[in-house]
């Protein structure tokens, strides 16, 4: 029996209050494991998905609309259990505090649950965005570089959690003054972050990546 026979198709939201949501929405179409991959706006809508794609954009607006439209405390409550993936601003927004690269404005909040702290725009401005060639842990033919967009991307600062925090991807050279070495991925438990765009390229494998660590997070949760 394959892993897709094993595991029921999942249906798979993506938050679609500002940013790059529907590229994620696309890619994840694409996928045989994805019934469906739809916008999610508000708590009817996350109610009827099995997980959760949180996009690039900008994490303050993104957390400003969630709290003034009353999404905030559904949304936070999704991401306690159930399996989600942040990209760029998301991944912001599962951190557990920002540490350096541009405060949050007033009280803004974060979601957490990641177990690492953040450095916004740790590569500088939107002028400053490159592509990356990077070894993504777990990936289908892993020994094929991944293309990781940053755009204004943060960094992970510190592992607050080290017992249960996984290393993805880490960058294989010195970008300006980020070195080599800097973690730009991360895993914690149903939850995933990563500090590039891949929904911005034509490979599906991290989207594939994500699917599979949900439907195994899923299986694992109704044994
Ligand atoms: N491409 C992105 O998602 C950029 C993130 C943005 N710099 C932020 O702080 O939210």
């Amino acid at each position: 029996m394959t892993q897709l026979d094993e595991h029921k198709k999942i249906r798979v939201g993506v938050l679609a209050l500002q940013g790059a949501f529907s590229e994620h929405i696309i890619l994840l179409n694409t996928l045989p494991q994805v019934s469906e991959a739809v916008a999610v706006r508000n708590a009817q809508e996350i109610a009827q998905v099995d997980a959760l794609v949180i996009p690039g954009g900008e994490s303050t607006t993104m957390a400003l609309i969630a709290e003034r439209s009353g999404f905030w405390p559904a949304l936070q409550e999704f991401v306690q259990t159930r399996p989600t993936w942040g990209t760029c601003a998301g991944m912001i927004l599962l951190s557990e505090a920002v540490t350096s690269g541009g405060t949050l404005k007033g009280d803004q909040k974060l979601l957490g649950g990641l177990g690492i702290s953040i450095k916004r725009n740790a590569f500088g401005t939107q002028k400053e965005s490159f592509e990356a060639g990077l070894h993504v842990e777990g990936l289908d033919n892993a020994e094929r570089l991944f293309p990781g967009v940053f755009i204004r991307a943060p960094v992970i600062d510190e592992i607050l959690k080290p017992e249960d925090v996984q290393v993805v991807a880490k960058l294989e050279r010195d970008y300006g003054k980020t070195p080599k070495g800097t973690i730009v991925a991360v895993r914690r438990g149903h939850l995933l972050g990563s500090a590039f765009h891949p929904e911005l390229t034509r490979d599906n494998r991290m989207h594939l990546f994500f699917v599979k660590m949900a439907q195994d997070w899923i299986a694992s949760q109704s044994k």
